[in-house]
């Protein structure tokens, strides 16, 4: 039987884009030093990776698709924070935002990772963004590394 998995510890070479949204910029970019740590930790070296801002969760979609496209990156991680409070729109941010992120992965044909937060409050927010429930960012920064090398050295 074979066997395809990407490794976390072969991460030379490896290229990352991470896009973030600035909206709730508190728990992104507590979500993106997560995130950088993370690929640190794993001896992503720092040119390797590239950080786009943009202004909204429903901004991230369109430019990870662009970054996917473009056959720089082995990965792009997505970050965000979608946070219901009193936003009308919550539902139509946050569904936007995952099917975005998924068919920008789709039709690039470069792993899009999920790191966007969708929240009730901003405590759960914070709780995520490294407070006591973890880093999301950290996560979906280790998810990030494996899809990357899963796809650069087996698919
Ligand atoms: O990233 C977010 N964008 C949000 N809205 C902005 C949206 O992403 C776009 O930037 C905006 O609609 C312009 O396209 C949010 N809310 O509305 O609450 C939110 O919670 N998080």
């Amino acid at each position: 039987t074979k066997h395809l998995i990407g490794s976390l510890t072969k991460t030379e070479g490896l290229k990352f884009a991470v896009v973030v949204a600035r909206f709730n910029e508190v728990v992104t970019n507590l979500l993106l030093e997560g995130a950088l740590e993370t690929f640190q930790r794993y001896s992503v070296d720092d040119d390797d990776i590239t950080v786009v801002k943009v202004p909204g969760s429903f901004e991230v979609p369109v430019v990870a698709q662009c970054l996917g496209k473009s056959g720089k990156f082995d990965a792009i991680l997505c970050i965000g924070a979608v946070i219901r409070g009193d936003t009308s729109h919550y539902d139509a941010v946050a569904n936007s935002a995952a099917s975005g992120v998924l068919n920008a992965g789709l039709s690039s044909g470069v792993p899009c990772i999920f790191g966007v937060l969708t929240c009730d409050d901003m405590e759960q927010a914070l709780n995520r963004a490294g407070g006591k429930s973890g880093n999301k960012g950290a996560e979906a920064a280790l998810t990030a590394i494996e899809m990357a090398s899963l796809f650069k050295h087996h698919l």
